[in-house]
C-alpha cells in the first residue's frame, strides 16, 4: 500500500479525497534541490539517486491526515474503509517531507497554522497482515522554526522497502518497469499498464508503427525488471484509473467500467465497485456502435472479447428489426490467449491441447455486458443463453449465434444487413485493436490509423 499518514497539531474538519497531481519541477531546479538537501537519515545507506521527474512515472501516494495524533493501524484494517480524510498525491520516491508538508498544507487548513507541526508515518501490513503505523519524521508547517526532518526523502525513509513487503498480501503492487522517453515532441505520449501481458504486448505491436502515438511508459508486475520507480500499491484497476490525472485520456481494457449498473457489477464480479462516480462518465467502447460518444470521451471501457464478437453482428440485426428478441443462443469459442498470460492450471498444455471445453456455463461475467448492449439496441430487456468454450488455439475466436428471424425475414436479408463483415479475434479487435481504434477517435485521428497492417496468420 502506497500510504502515509500525516498528523497535525490543532483541530481539523477538512475532507479532501481525490487525486492531486504533483507536477515535476524542471530538471535543473530539481537537481539543485537534491544537491542542497541534507544527507540521508541513515548514514549506512547510499545516497538516493536523483529521480528524473520528467522521464520517470510517478507513484501514487495516499496521505491520510489527522489532527492531534496518528491514526491507528486498525483504522486501515478494512479495505475500502480507510479514514476519510485522504489526499492522493502523485510524487516520486525522492520527494522530501518538506515537499509533502507543502502539499498537505494546501488541503488541510490546520496544517497552515503558524505553530503547526506535522508528524509523518508510513502505514503498511506486517507479516501477519496487521497494519502498522510507523513514524518516520516531523516537520514544521513553516520552515522558519528550525529544520526537523524536512530534507528526508521517501526513498531514504525505507519507503521502497516496505512497499515490497506488501507483495502477496492484501494489496497487489504495480511496478513501473521502465520509462522510455518520447523523442518526438509532436506525438501523443501513451502509457500502457500491464504491458507484459498478452493485450499489452499486442498494443505495443500495434503502436510500434502508429505515426501519432509514442509509448512513454510501461508497467508490469512480476516482469518488472528495472529498479522500481513507481508503485501504485493497494490499488485495484478502478482506483488506479480514479487516481490518474484528469487530463489523461484512458482506454481501460478491463471489465471495470463496462457495466453501467454498479450493483450489477458487484453481483457478477463479486466485489464492490471502487469508483462508481467515474462509472457514470465511462463510455462503452464498442466503436462501430457508439463512435460519436467515444470521440468525446475521456474514459472508454473497452469491451470484452466475447461481447465484441457477439454484439457486433447482433446489434445491426436487432436495430433493423430482423430478428426476434427471444431465444438468442450464443455458442462462443476462444483461443487460450483470451485467458491472459498468467499461469493457470486450466490453461496448461495438457488441459487444453486437442480439446474443447465449455466453461462459465450459465454464469459467465460477459452475460450482463452482452445483455446490456443488446437491450440498449432494442430499447427493451433482452436476455441471452451464452456458453463460452476454450479451444486449442493461440489466438482467435468463433461465435455461432442462433436467432429466430422476424416474420417474413429471410437469411438473405440478414446477410445484406451484415454486408460489412467483421473479422474479430480476441486480442486485436477483441481487445488491443479496438482500444487503439477508440483512442484514435478520442484523439481526433482517423479511426483506422495504425490498424491497417495485414492480419495475423496463422
Ligand atoms: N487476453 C484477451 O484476449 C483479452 C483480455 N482482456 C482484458 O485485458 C486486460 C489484460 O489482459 P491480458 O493482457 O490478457 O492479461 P495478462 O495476464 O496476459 O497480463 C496482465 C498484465 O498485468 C500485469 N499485472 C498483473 N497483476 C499486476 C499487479 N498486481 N500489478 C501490476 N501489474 C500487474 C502483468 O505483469 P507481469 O507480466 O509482470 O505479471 C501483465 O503485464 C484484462 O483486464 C483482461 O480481462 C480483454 C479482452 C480480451
Ligand atoms: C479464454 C478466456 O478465458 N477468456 C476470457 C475472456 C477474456 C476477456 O474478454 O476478459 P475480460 O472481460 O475480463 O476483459 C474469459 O472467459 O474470462
Amino acid at each position: 500500500m502506497a500510504g502515509a499518514v500525516a498528523a497535525m497539531d490543532g483541530h481539523r474538519n477538512n475532507s479532501n479525497r481525490g487525486p492531486r497531481p504533483f507536477p515535476p519541477p524542471n530538471r535543473q531546479q530539481h537537481l539543485q534541490q537534491q544537491q542542497s538537501r541534507p544527507g540521508p537519515s541513515n548514514p549506512q545507506r547510499p545516497p538516493l539517486e536523483p529521480v528524473d521527474r520528467e522521464k520517470t512515472c510517478p507513484l501514487l501516494l495516499r496521505v491520510f491526515t489527522k489532527t492531534g495524533g496518528h491514526h491507528s493501524g486498525e483504522d486501515f484494517a478494512v479495505r475500502g474503509k480507510e479514514p476519510r480524510d485522504e489526499v492522493q498525491i502523485y510524487t516520486w520516491k525522492d520527494a522530501t517531507l518538506r515537499e509533502l508538508t507543502d502539499l498537505v498544507k494546501e488541503v488541510a487548513p490546520e496544517a497552515r497554522r503558524r505553530e503547526a507541526k506535522l508528524s509523518f508515518a508510513f502505514v503498511f501490513p506486517d507479516k501477519y497482515g496487521r497494519f502498522v503505523v510507523s513514524p518516520v519524521g516531523m516537520t514544521h508547517a513553516y520552515g522558519n522554526r528550525g529544520k526537523l526532518d524536512d530534507g528526508n526523502a521517501l526513498g531514504e525513509l525505507d519507503f521502497q522497502g516496505w512497499i515490497s513487503n506488501t507483495r502477496n498480501q492484501r494489496f497487489s503492487t504495480l511496478n513501473v518497469r521502465s520509462s522510455i522517453d518520447s523523442s518526438s515532441r509532436d506525438s501523443v505520449r501513451l502509457g500502457i499498464l500491464g504491458a507484459s501481458g498478452y493485450t499489452g504486448c499486442e498494443l505495443l505491436r500495434l503502436l510500434k508503427n502508429h505515426p501519432q502515438f509514442q509509448v512513454s511508459f510501461l508497467t508490469a508486475d512480476r516482469k518488472a525488471g528495472l529498479p522500481v520507480e513507481s508503485v501504485f500499491g493497494h490499488l485495484v484497476g478502478q482506483e488506479i484509473i480514479k487516481g490518474l490525472p484528469e487530463h489523461l485520456k484512458i482506454v481501460d481494457l478491463s471489465a471495470d467500467f463496462r457495466l453501467r449498473n454498479v450493483n450489477e457489477y458487484e453481483q457478477w464480479y463479486g466485489q464492490p465497485h471502487r469508483a462508481p462516480e467515474l462509472q457514470k462518465e465511462a463510455v462503452y467502447g464498442l466503436t462501430e456502435v457508439i463512435r460519436r460518444d467515444i470521440r468525446l470521451a475521456r474514459l472508454v471501457a473497452n469491451p470484452g472479447c466475447y461481447p465484441t464478437c457477439t454484439q457486433l453482428p447482433l446489434i445491426p440485426l436487432i436495430k433493423a428489426g430482423l430478428i426476434k428478441l427471444i431465444n438468442i443462443i450464443i455458442d462462443a469459442k476462444s483461443a487460450v490467449s483470451g485467458a491472459g498470460r498468467g499461469a493457470k492450471e486450466a490453461n496448461l498444455y495438457c488441459e487444453v491441447a486437442e480439446s474443447i471445453k465449455a466453461y462459465g456455463v450459465t454464469n459467465h461475467r460477459h452475460v450482463p455486458e452482452i445483455e446490456q448492449g443488446l437491450s440498449d439496441a432494442s430499447g427493451s430487456k433482452v436476455t441471452i443463453s451464452f456458453t463460452p468454450h476454450l479451444i486449442s488455439m493461440n489466438r482467435g475466436m468463433q461465435t455461432d449465434i442462433y436467432v429466430e428471424m422476424a416474420s417474413g425475414v429471410t437469411v438473405e436479408d440478414l446477410r445484406q444487413q451484415l454486408h460489412v463483415s467483421y473479422e474479430i479475434d480476441n486480442l486485436c479487435k477483441g481487445a488491443s485493436g479496438q482500444a487503439l481504434q477508440n483512442l484514435n477517435l478520442m484523439m481526433g485521428l482517423p479511426e483506422h490509423m495504425g490498424l491497417l497492417s495485414s492480419p495475423m496468420f496463422p
